[in-house]
């Protein structure tokens, strides 16, 4: 049966990065992505974006939706302080194989914990069953007509604080219009715009920054 696109990949990976070297893989990947197949990781160009965002806030606790091969997990766990977290949700069975493999190789293992299953399903276990009480960092990379449920989905399970921050990918490719709207028309949130480029192409694409900026009502009785 021959290969997966996601499967020659890693295997590239295995081949020309250095195990425990969580930025040759990052390189691996952009390279194999750029010069060889396409795929949909954050890329290089809107993944400084998010290494920006993630130091910016030095997250204890944070949440990835959508893990595909892995790479963004990557990106955020090397810059994870000692004892921080990084949630990744996955539900295509065979991209959680792979994300697992890449992890581990990259060496960041012990900051990630892989979860597959379908976000609409994992966000409401996250407290219970992954021990979280709040979620500093959201990267939201998925479904794109789950960015908006899921936003509010997370603030009805009380996971996000006064400061909780998400970061959208593909704001305009291929785009998440209703969550734009949402987020843009709600007051719980201050939104930033970060124009960048769709991974590998030359095609605008987008990022969005949304603070949370009163955690869970206080529910009068
Ligand atoms: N609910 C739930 N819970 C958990 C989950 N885990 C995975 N999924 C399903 C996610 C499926 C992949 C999501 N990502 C994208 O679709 C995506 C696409 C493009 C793109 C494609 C073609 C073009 F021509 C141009 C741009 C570029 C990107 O950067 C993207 O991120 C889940 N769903
Ligand atoms: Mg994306």
């Amino acid at each position: 049966m021959n290969q997966s696109k996601e499967q020659r990949i890693l295997n590239y990976v295995l081949q020309n990065a250095v195990r425990g070297d969580p930025c040759s893989v990052i390189d691996a990947i952009d390279t194999y992505c750029s010069q060889k197949e396409w795929a949909m990781n954050v890329g290089n160009e809107k993944g400084l974006i998010l290494d920006k965002t993630v130091e910016e806030i030095n997250p204890s606790v944070a949440l990835e939706l959508g893990t595909y091969c892995g790479y963004s997990a990557v990106r955020i766990a090397r810059l994870l302080k000692a004892g921080a977290r990084l949630l990744t949700v996955e539900f295509n069975p065979e991209f959680a194989a792979i994300a697992k493999q890449m992890i581990e190789f990259a060496g960041v293992q012990d900051k990630v914990t892989l979860i597959e299953g379908p976000s609409e399903e994992i966000i409401p276990q996250l407290k219970k069953k992954y021990e979280v009480d709040t979620l500093d960092f959201v990267f939201v990379d998925h479904w794109k007509d789950r960015y908006t449920p899921d936003t509010i989905l997370l603030q009805e399970c009380s996971l996000l604080r006064k400061g909780s921050v998400l970061l959208a990918d593909n704001i305009i490719v291929p785009g998440a219009p209703e969550f734009v709207n949402y987020i843009r028309n709600n007051p719980r949130f201050q939104c930033t715009n970060y124009p960048s480029h769709l991974e590998y192409m030359k095609v605008q694409d987008a990022m969005k920054k949304a603070c949370t900026l009163q955690g869970e009502h206080i529910r009068s009785t």
